[in-house]
C-alpha cells in the first residue's frame, strides 16, 4: 500500500500495531507464515503490522494493506536490530514503509551512527519513515534530534539503561511522553488487553504487542506454568 507520511501516521493513530515474528529455528518461521499471521491479526483490527527479515517483509507487504513496520535483526548480542545503514536500506527495498532501528547509543558493528542509518532510509525512499527502537528516554531524545518520525520503548528492560518490568514500562512511557515531541509508539510486554488500555490512556500515539498476539509457543508456557 502506498500512504503519505502523513497518511501513514495518521493510520496508526490511537490503534494496534501487531508484531509477527517467530524466531530462527522455530516451527513457524517462514515467510508466507509470517504473512498468514499478518493477514490475520489485520483481520482482527492491526493497523499495522510489524515484521523481522527481508523475505518476511517481502512476503507480508504483498500480502496485507496496511503498513508493514519492518525490521532486520541481525546477531543477538548488543545492536542487533536493523544495525546498521545497508540493512536498513535492505528493509525499505523489501517493501517497509516504516523501518525500526535501534537507537540506542551502544557501538554499532560497522562504526555507523543511528544518524546514518536514518539517512539511509530517507534516501532509499523520501516517503519511509524511522520508528526508534530506544532503551530509555535519553535514546528517544537523541532519536528525534537525529530524525526519527516515531519514538519506540522496545528495548526499555533489555539493556542496561532499565530494569526489566514485568508489564509496560509505564514510568519509561511518562518519560518519554514528557520529554519528546514525536509520536511514541509504546512496545514491550503488554501482555493483556488492559496493559493496552493504560498505554493508550496515558496518551501513547500507538502501542505494539507481539507475544501475546502472535507467539504460541510463549502462549502455551504462560499457560502451562499456571498449572507447573
Ligand atoms: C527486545 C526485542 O528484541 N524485541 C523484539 C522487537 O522486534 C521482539 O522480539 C518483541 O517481540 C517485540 O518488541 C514485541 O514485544 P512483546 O513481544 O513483548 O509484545
Amino acid at each position: 500500500m502506498t500512504l503519505s507520511p502523513e497518511e501513514m501516521i495518521a493510520a496508526i493513530k490511537g490503534k494496534l500495531i501487531v508484531s509477527c515474528q517467530a524466531y530462527p529455528g522455530e516451527p513457524l518461521r517462514e515467510p508466507h507464515i509470517t504473512a498468514m499471521m499478518a493477514k490475520a491479526v489485520v483481520e482482527g483490527g492491526a493497523a499495522a503490522v510489524r515484521v523481522q527479515g527481508i523475505e518476511d517483509i517481502k512476503a507480508t507487504a504483498q500480502a496485507v494493506d496496511v503498513p508493514v513496520v519492518g525490521l532486520w535483526k541481525d546477531g543477538h548480542e548488543g545492536v542487533y536490530i536493523t544495525p546498521t545503514p545497508a540493512h536498513a536500506k535492505a528493509c525499505v527495498e523489501a517493501g517497509a514503509q516504516i523501518v525500526a532501528i535501534d537507537a540506542t547509543d551502544r557501538p554499532r558493528p560497522d562504526g555507523s551512527t543511528f544518524a546514518d542509518c536514518v539517512k539511509a532510509v530517507k534516501e532509499a525512499n523520501p516517503n519511509a519513515l524511522v520508528m526508534a527502537d530506544c532503551s530509555c528516554v535519553e535514546d528517544g531524545i537523541a532519536a528525534e534530534k537525529a530524525g526519527a518520525d516515531f519514538i519506540g520503548t522496545t528495548l526499555a528492560g533489555y539493556t542496561p539503561s532499565r530494569e526489566k518490568t514485568p508489564g509496560p514500562d509505564f514510568e519509561l512511557i511518562d518519560q518519554m511522553l514528557a520529554a519528546v515531541s514525536k509520536p511514541v509508539i509504546v512496545e514491550g510486554r503488554i501482555h493483556k488487553p488492559a496493559d493496552l488500555a493504560a498505554v493508550m490512556e496515558k496518551g501513547a500515539w500507538s502501542a505494539c504487542v507481539g507475544t501475546a498476539i502472535t507467539h504460541p509457543t510463549s502462549l502455551t508456557r504462560w499457560f502451562i506454568d499456571a498449572i507447573d
